[in-house]
């Protein structure tokens, strides 16, 4: 086999599940998470990193991003989270959602796609979701989920009927290419709101 699977059990442990023959597959909803979570840790934001894969209806993935600053404003625009609202990441920063719709628009269609994304939508994103199109969310993370923009968010999509999917346990795994001596092993879990990628090399024998 080329790759190895762990396992988060009920008790929050982690043990590997027998080896997995090569007709295992990596189920799609895993696979794009994985690419959304992979995304994620190509921001620079020092505080929460965030990552989202658009796929469309023929299951291909379409666009990604991550959350970033408008182009140009690395080094120029803050990251702060505190202190003069002006001088806050937040009122610069583009979300993954954004950058993943902007990112596959320019030469895609949108309309009807699944966003794969690391943390629950702002409702700001939300509004851009509904008016793009999109038919599904699938998420990771909610810990904002008391915020008044995770509310509004939440009332958003239920009233244009947008199912928003939480990825309760993810487990995923990445072959190697065939002329690689090692397979890499991803995991990542979900615990108390928060997530982590482990990312290992294995003996593929
Ligand atoms: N769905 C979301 C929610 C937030 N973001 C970005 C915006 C910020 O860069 C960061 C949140 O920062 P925090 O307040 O946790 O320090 O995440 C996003 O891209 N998508």
């Amino acid at each position: 086999s080329a790759f190895v699977v762990l396992i988060l059990t009920s008790q929050g442990h982690v043990k590997p599940l027998k080896s997995p023959g090569l007709t295992d597959l990596l189920i799609d909803a895993d696979y794009f998470m994985a690419v959304a979570v992979l995304s994620a840790k190509r921001s620079k934001d020092p505080n929460t990193q965030v990552g989202a894969c658009l796929v469309d209806q023929d299951n291909k993935i379409i666009g990604t991003g991550h959350n970033c600053m408008p182009n140009g404003g690395d080094g120029k625009l803050p990251w702060n989270r505190d202190g003069d609202k002006l001088d806050t990441k937040y009122m610069y920063v583009c979300h993954a959602e954004l950058n993943a719709i902007v990112n596959a628009s320019a030469k895609a269609d949108v309309k009807g796609c699944t966003m794969y994304v690391t943390l629950f939508p702002c409702n700001e994103c939300t509004k851009l979701i509904i008016q793009a199109g999109l038919k599904e969310v699938v998420y990771l993370c909610d810990k904002y989920y008391d915020t008044p923009e995770t509310i509004a968010s939440k009332r958003m999509l239920d009233m244009a009927g947008i199912p928003k999917n939480k990825l309760l346990v993810f487990i995923s795994s990445v072959e190697s290419s065939s002329s690689e001596k090692y397979g890499h092993c991803v995991l990542c879990v979900v615990q108390n709101n928060s997530f982590f990628l482990v990312s290992r090399k294995c003996n593929t024998k």
